[in-house]
């Protein structure tokens, strides 16, 4: 079996969930990560978790100093990959691409670049076989990633005339400090559209899309509102059926409690997932409205961990691991424990 090295560079709140997903793979090595500060998280990738750490030259004695085992400079790590994931803070994997392209190595950059930073925006379940031996893939952002899984997922069973959304953003990751609002909500942006419905047509070009969003006080998982014309009558049983059989989409009840965002998160708690993860689109069954053609639901996103299997299988794409997005789905779902239930 071919097995992948992959280096991961940024090891933030994505990076090192899809470094971890990397080791988890039986046809990928995971041979280092990168940082630029010396902090807890990069004790925590090397003492703890044993990862190669890789680091700007000029930083390595400032690691060294704080007691931190460096690997080598992040030039070198990259040299020894074979593909990078680039999960460093938006705009930044544009400046890293050169350096990608200097050393011959593919790479795949998250939602925060923009769309010409690669070869291909991308979604499992929207577009892998377009991914298949592309050099450079850009796995889109949390809220666009969620709409495309249940908006291909749909187009796929019934045919999509047009969608409107509402996106209600989380205002920050929990980790983070220095975000607000902390007590307001926030129109992101008062100009429509807001960029989600964008750059969901940087996946599927000619679907007819607009979205609005808001940011409110929250850390726990983004929600969505979802209006959208089907090309063709359905019933409210047929949209259910569809959603329960499509992979990484979960329907979960309100009458069972699971009423909010931090009931889901709870619940992930409760199942003693890693760092409360949920990678699967969630969707509140009750909330699943048909009227012909015309339907209705709302959906929840945890941004933290949702473009984690996206990224396992956009590294699948790049070498052909997996001719059919369902071989790739069936072993990244495996391996990274997703459900069909909670
Ligand atoms: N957080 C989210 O909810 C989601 C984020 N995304 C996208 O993923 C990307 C990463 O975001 P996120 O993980 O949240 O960001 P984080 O800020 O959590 O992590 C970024 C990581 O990159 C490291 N880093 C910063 N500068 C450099 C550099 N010059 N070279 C190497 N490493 C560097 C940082 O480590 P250090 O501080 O040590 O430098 C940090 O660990 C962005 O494009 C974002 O838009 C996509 C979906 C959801
Ligand atoms: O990709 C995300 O959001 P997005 O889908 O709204 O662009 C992540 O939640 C990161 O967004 P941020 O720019 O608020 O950190």
């Amino acid at each position: 079996m071919t097995v992948v090295n992959v280096a991961i560079n940024g090891f933030g709140t994505i990076g090192k969930r899809v470094a971890e997903a990397v080791t988890r793979q039986p046809d990928m090595r995971l041979i280092g990560v990168s940082k630029t500060r010396p902090d807890y998280s990069a004790v925590v990738a090397t003492r703890i978790l044993g990862y190669n750490l890789y680091v700007p030259a000029d930083k390595i004695e400032e690691f060294e100093k704080a007691g931190i085992k460096v690997a080598g400079t992040i030039e070198e790590m990259i040299e020894k990959a074979d593909v990078i994931v680039d999960a460093t803070p938006g705009g930044k994997g544009a400046e890293y691409k050169k350096l990608y392209v200097e050393k011959g190595k593919p790479a795949i950059f998250q939602g925060g670049e923009k769309a010409d930073v690669a070869d291909i925006s991308f979604s499992t379940l929207c577009n892998y076989e377009e991914a298949l031996g592309k050099r450079y893939i850009r796995v889109v952002s949390c809220n666009t990633t969620g709409l495309l899984r249940a908006l291909c997922t749909l187009r796929k069973a019934f045919g999509l005339k047009w969608v409107r959304a509402t996106i209600v953003r989380r205002a920050a990751d929990p980790k983070e400090v220095k975000r607000g609002p902390v007590n307001a909500i926030v129109p992101d942006p008062a100009k429509l559209p807001s960029h989600h419905g964008v750059d969901v047509k940087t996946v599927v070009p000619d679907l007819d899309i607009m979205t609005a969003a808001v940011v409110v006080p929250t850390t726990l998982m983004h929600v969505h509102v979802v209006y959208a014309k089907l090309a063709r009558s359905a019933t409210r049983e047929e949209v259910i059926r569809v959603f329960e059989e499509a992979p990484r989409i979960i329907l979960v009840d309100a009458s069972l409690g699971l009423k909010s965002t931090a009931d889901l998160v709870e619940l992930a708690r409760d199942l003693g997932r890693r760092r409360y993860d949920i990678p699967e689109l969630v969707i509140w069954r009750e909330s699943i409205t048909v009227n012909g053609d015309e339907i209705v639901w709302i959906q929840a996103v945890h941004q933290e961990s949702i473009v984690v299997p996206e990224n396992i299988d956009a590294i699948r794409a790049i070498f052909k691991l997996a001719k059919k997005a369902e071989d790739t789905i069936r072993v990244t779902d495996e391996t990274l424990g997703l459900k069909k239930f909670l």
